[in-house]
């Protein structure tokens, strides 16, 4: 569980974060939605300690994640895998070293365990063929899926993405999506993603927190966002004319429902 308190973030006088409290519980697929320049990096970067609140504290279960000795926040680091925009792959390594890399980083494990690690997560996410290809010799989706196996490969309890479907087509992305949500449950991580992707929102939203300018203006999870009468939330995620007449019809059929029970 990720708690953010009263979070609040400013650059030269401005401030971008206005007082954000949200809890991310832990075995959930987390998603903060919002419009561009809303804040949703700038509190990503926040909770992973690569940005300092300005006020406000970010605890990871009861430990106050500013306040931390050295030690320890290597340790946290450690408990963290993180998928960024683009995979950030390194294109030097092929793909079991880039999953390996975190291993040697942080795992106290001889080279026969961290080879058995690598080929059981390169087989979670079905990559085992691609292991001596470099990422430039794979498709994007591949790429997501090499950067979501390095992620996972040490056991984290906390996994952040960031837009883990930018550039990839709608298929893919729901595999990605499905991929993302059943290591949440698998791994029991308190998964956190940043996403512009309105498929996702309904499909693996289970707790969404819709930030505006800098404000947390709603939250809640997939079955509540299509009857929330908010309406910057509604205008925002049911912009397209398609999600619009989606929601018209859900909201009937749950109209339906209710007058015949
Ligand atoms: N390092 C920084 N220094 C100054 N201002 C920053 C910095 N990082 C972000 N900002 C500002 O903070 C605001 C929020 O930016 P942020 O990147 O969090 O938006 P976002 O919701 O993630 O947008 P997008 O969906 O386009 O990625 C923007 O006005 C941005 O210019």
């Amino acid at each position: 569980m990720i708690t953010a308190s009263n979070i609040t973030k400013s650059f030269d006088g401005v401030q971008v974060l206005k007082g954000i409290s949200v809890t991310f519980e832990k075995g959930k697929t987390n998603l903060i939605i919002g419009q561009s320049g809303s804040g949703k990096t700038v509190f990503l970067k926040c909770m992973l300690g690569l940005f300092e609140p300005t006020t406000g504290e970010i605890l990871y279960e009861r430990t106050n994640a500013s306040k931390l000795t050295t030690s320890d926040r290597q340790k946290l680091r450690s408990e963290i895998g993180t998928v960024f925009q683009g995979s950030a792959l390194f294109d030097s390594m092929t793909v079991e070293q880039n999953v390996k890399f975190p291993l040697e980083m942080f795992a106290n494990m001889t080279e026969k365990q961290m080879r058995d690690r690598v080929d059981e997560v390169l087989e979670r996410v079905n990559l085992t063929n691609a292991r001596k290809k470099y990422p430039s010799e794979i498709s994007g989706g591949m790429q997501k899926r090499v950067a979501i196996a390095r992620a996972i490969v040490n056991n984290p309890k906390y996994l952040f993405c960031d837009e883990p479907n930018s550039g990839l087509d709608p298929q893919t992305s729901q595999l990605i999506d499905k991929l993302i949500h059943e290591i949440t449950q698998e791994y029991n991580t308190t998964t956190i993603i940043n996403t512009h992707d309105m498929n996702s929102v309904l499909e693996i939203g289970e707790k969404i927190v819709y930030l505006k300018n800098g404000y947390k203006e709603w939250e809640g999870d997939k079955n509540s966002i299509i009857v929330a009468e908010n309406k910057p939330l509604q205008d925002f995620v049911f912009s397209s004319p398609i999600f619009k007449k989606a929601r018209e019809a859900m909201l009937y059929e749950i109209n339906n429902f209710k007058n015949k029970n």
